[in-house]
Formats: C-alpha cells, structure tokens, sequence
C-alpha cells in the first residue's frame, strides 16, 4: 500500500518550476512530448498489424521488441507531459527502467540477429536469382518443345514404318485393306463407283528359281514404282502379298478401272531388268478388277477381284479380267 501510495504520489514539484513556467520553454517541451507520445503510441499498432498480415515476415520478435520498446517511450514521454505540472516522478522513474530493460533486451536481441539478417539474399541476388530461374525456365520450355518435336517426328516415322512394306515401300497390306474398308463406307453412303485391282506379278516363283531372290526383290520393286506412276493421287495401291498388290480406285466403275487396269499390265509388260551375264528380264501381270456392290462385306469384294485375277491366270496370264458372275462361275 505504502509502494503504491508513492507511486502515485503527485506532490513532488512540477517540472514547470524548472522551465520557470515560461511559455516558450513549456511550448517546446509539452508541445514535443505531445507529439512524440501520439507517434510513439500509434507505431507499436502499426508494427503488430504488420506482424500479423504478414506471416512470412523474419523476425516477428524484433519487431514485437520494437512496438514494446516504443511504446514503453511514448508511456515516458506521456508522464514527462503530465509531470510538468504534476511530480509523478516514480511512476516516470519506473517507466524509464522498464524502457531501459527492454531497450537493452532489443539492442541484444538485434546484435544477435545481426549475422542472420546479413545472410538473408538481398533484392539484387534475388534479382540476379530470378533472371537465372526465368533462364532456366525458357530453356526447359524450348527442351520441352524440341523433346515434343522429336516424338511427334519419331511417331510418325514409327507409324510410317508401321503402316509402309519396306520392300517396295508401298503402304503395306493392313493399311490397304484399312483404306478399302473406309472407301467402301463412303461409296456406300454417297452412293459412287469404287473399284479395285488385284494385280499378281505372272510366274514370279520361275524369276526367283532362275535369277535368284535380289532379282525378284528388284522387280517386285521396279513393278511396285510402275503402278505407282499410273494410278491417281487419290487411288491408293499397296502391297497385298509376296507377288500381289491391291489397287483402290475410288469414282471408278468397273469399265475405267479396267481401262487402268489394261495400262498397268502394258506398263508391266515393258519392265525389263538388266542382268549381269543375260539378257534383260522380261516380266508381266495378270489382273483382276471388280466394281463394289453395295451389300457386299469386303472379304466378298477382295474375293470377287481374286476370282477375275484367277481368270486372267488360266486365259493365259498377262491379261486384265473383271468381276462378273460369269467370272464367278468360271472360277469356281
Ligand atoms: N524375291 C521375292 N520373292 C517373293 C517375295 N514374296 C513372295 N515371293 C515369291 O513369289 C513367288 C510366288 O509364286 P507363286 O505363288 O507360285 O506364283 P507365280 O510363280 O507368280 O505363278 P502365277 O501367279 O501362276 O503366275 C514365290 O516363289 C515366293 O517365294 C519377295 O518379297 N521377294
């Protein structure tokens, strides 16, 4: 009670009688500690707002320090006002100690701090840092389109390999069979002439007896590159089996498709592969056509072509024949 009673014990002698109750002197000091105490009480509130937006600020404790600290001067700077006329000196005495502590406690608390502040990057590194990352991103982004690049280059390659006869480097049998099926179902739904060409090389085992299986691999590709040349951009041959190519030609009826298939065999028949000690080799092809029908499957369409092929075959070879139910009945 007798601590407290001196506390607040208010008899002492004003800090006026010092400034002799001038009015610059008193202008100066309350006007100062007035203003000081209103800032120093406003930028603890700041510094604890602060604090808790920003939760990825370092050093949360300095700056609680710092609003304590601050604070602590602006409770002085209130009594040093009152004071003046007033003597509340042991409250202002207490004040002053208890800012003295946490001043020392903050200047500790900052030298301590001081090495690992210093290590925190500065704007300049983490600009530096920045420009590198952004570099490194580009160049994972350009690595990225060129790795793209590349697959989609090796797929198509991969689907080109898959899809192509290496010999004779037409599409290969799946692909035809594919491109017929799909020609079929246009033909069917806009109602248009489609026909194909079995084309069979005429007695090929007798080249491979007699001039061995690189001759036939060469003719079977010089034949390959002939029919190529006759056939339109939009007809498609592939290589249906050893000896045997399927062309489809699309808006064809069974009458051009002949006149075609009657070109490819003249074509055919003009080959001639030079050999080393012989004469050049001669070579022909039989063919078979037949115009699609709509009902039929296309096992039953390839048939129909085969049977006017086995036609062509036993009239003799080197002849073109086309599916009729004539034919049909001839061949079976
Ligand atoms: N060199 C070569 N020969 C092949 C290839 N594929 C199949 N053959 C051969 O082609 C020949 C086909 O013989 P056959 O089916 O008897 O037919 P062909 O001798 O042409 O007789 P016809 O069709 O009646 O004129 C076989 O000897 C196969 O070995 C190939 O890629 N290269």
């Amino acid at each position: 009670m007798e601590i407290i009673g001196r506390l607040l014990d208010g008899s002492l002698m004003p800090h006026g009688h010092c400034l002799l109750w001038r009015g610059d002197l008193l202008l100066m000091h309350v006007g100062g500690d007035l203003l000081t105490t209103l800032a120093y009480f406003t930028i603890p509130i700041a510094l604890i707002i602060l604090v808790r937006k920003r939760d990825d600020l370092e050093f949360d404790s300095i700056f609680l320090m710092f609003a304590a600290f601050i604070f602590l001067c602006g409770v002085t700077h209130l009594l040093s006002l009152v004071n003046v006329w007033h003597g509340y000196y042991f409250l202002e005495g207490i004040a002053k100690s208890l800012t003295g502590l946490v001043s020392v406690a903050t200047a500790i608390m900052i030298w301590r701090l001081i090495p690992k502040a210093l290590a925190i990057p500065s704007n300049k590194t983490l600009r530096e840092k920045n420009h590198q990352l952004d570099a490194a991103h580009q160049e994972l982004i350009n690595l990225n389109a060129s790795l793209e690049r590349q697959v989609k280059q090796r797929t198509l390659q991969l689907e080109k390999l898959a899809s192509t006869d290496p010999l004779t480097n037409l599409v290969n049998r799946r692909t035809i069979v594919a491109t017929l099926e799909s020609e079929m179902e246009r033909a069917e739904r806009y109602d248009v002439a489609l026909s194909i060409i079995m084309i069979d090389m005429d007695d090929f085992k007798r080249v491979n007896d007699e001039h061995g299986h690189l001759v036939g691999d060469k003719l079977l590709q010089t034949a390959a590159k002939g029919v190529q040349q006759f056939i339109r951009k939009t007809d498609r041959v592939g290589r249906y089996g050893g000896e045997e190519f399927l062309a489809v030609v699309p808006h064809c009826d069974a009458d051009n498709a002949a006149r075609l298939a009657e070109r490819i065999r003249y074509k055919m028949a003009t080959i001639s592969i030079p050999l080393e000690s012989r004469e050049a080799l001669q070579t022909s092809c039989s063919l078979g056509v037949a115009q699609y029908q709509p009902g039929w499957d296309m096992n039953e369409f390839i048939d129909y072509a085969d049977k006017a092929l086995y036609k062509a075959k036993h009239s003799g070879k080197n002849q073109v024949s086309v599916y009729s139910s004539e034919t049909k009945n001839g061949a079976e």
